[in-house]
């Protein structure tokens, strides 16, 4: 069974919003894209606009699905699914996590991730690239 797992990349003044897990969760102190398991009957959009809020108190509208990633984690397998968010409101209340940074592109290698994060991290880094190039 593949457990599917949604994952926001909100952008907000040229950075994005990164969160790190708490001692109590899976993948403890690793950093992540916030987000969650998407719910019998959910689509992808909705299961993260409530993840945000539940999470973060935040308000988003995902607007572009990146490539997903399937991850093994011992005998559990996840297929993690990127979307870049809008942020439309809301001020930050953490929920779950132990911390929060808006990090500009160019900074996000230098943190310790989720491994499932790491291409993603990846593809929006060479995605934020070609904004600049362009
Ligand atoms: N939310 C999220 N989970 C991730 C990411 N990368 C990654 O490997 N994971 C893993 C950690 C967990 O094994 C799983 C998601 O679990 P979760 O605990 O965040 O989701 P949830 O809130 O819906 O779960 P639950 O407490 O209801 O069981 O996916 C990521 O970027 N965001």
């Amino acid at each position: 069974m593949i457990t599917k797992v949604t994952c926001a990349l909100i952008e907000q003044y040229g950075r994005v919003l990164i969160t790190q897990r708490s001692e109590t969760m899976p993948q403890a102190m690793l950093w992540e894209f916030p987000g969650g398991k998407v719910e019998d009957g959910e689509t992808e959009e909705a299961c993260l606009i409530r993840e945000i809020k539940e999470e973060l108190n935040l308000s988003i509208t995902p607007k572009k699905r990146l490539t997903p990633v399937v991850q093994r984690y011992g005998d559990k397998t996840i297929e993690l699914i990127p979307y870049l968010c809008q942020y439309n409101g809301g001020t930050i209340k953490l929920a779950e996590h132990r911390s929060y940074h808006w990090v500009v592109p160019q900074d996000l290698a230098n943190y310790d991730w989720c491994p499932a994060d790491v291409p993603i991290m990846q593809e929006f880094v060479a995605l934020a690239g070609e904004q600049f190039s362009s």
